[in-house]
């Protein structure tokens, strides 16, 4: 039919947006060290050194429970896991580099225009 007749296309709910983008992220930490909370036991004294833990299984959670209510709450969690990593360790362990890397490939596609809409303008 005439596209001008066509409903607007729905947009997906952000839910289904960041159900969508996660993979993406995922992808970029092959060696999954930023899949699961970093340990004590892995890392001594992390948990006293680190106040706001963050890692993409928390995020996926927080997504399913529909606790992000913009994007920019969800770039924030994915910002706080990479820093966490570049302050606990230091800049010339794999961890600091792949955290380094992982954070700013991975702020490319959260602020690419297919993903823009969804940053509320400021009204
Ligand atoms: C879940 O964390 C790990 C899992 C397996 C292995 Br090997 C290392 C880590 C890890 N270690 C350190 N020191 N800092 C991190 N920041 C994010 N990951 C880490």
């Amino acid at each position: 039919i005439r596209t001008s007749l066509r409903p607007r296309q729905e947009r997906p709910a952000l839910q289904k947006l960041l159900e969508l983008l996660m993979p993406n992220l995922e992808r970029k930490d092959p060696r999954q060290f930023f899949a699961w909370p970093v340990t004590d036991s892995i890392a001594p004294n992390y948990s006293s050194i680190i106040t706001k833990p963050m890692d993409f299984s928390t995020m996926k959670q927080k997504i399913e429970d529909n606790q992000y209510k913009t994007l920019q709450e969800f770039t924030d969690d994915f910002v706080l896991m990479c820093n966490n990593a570049m302050t606990y360790n230091q800049p010339d362990t794999v961890y600091y580099k792949a955290a380094k890397r992982l954070l700013h490939t991975g702020l490319r596609n959260l602020t690419a225009e297919k993903v823009r809409p969804y940053v509320p303008t400021i009204s």
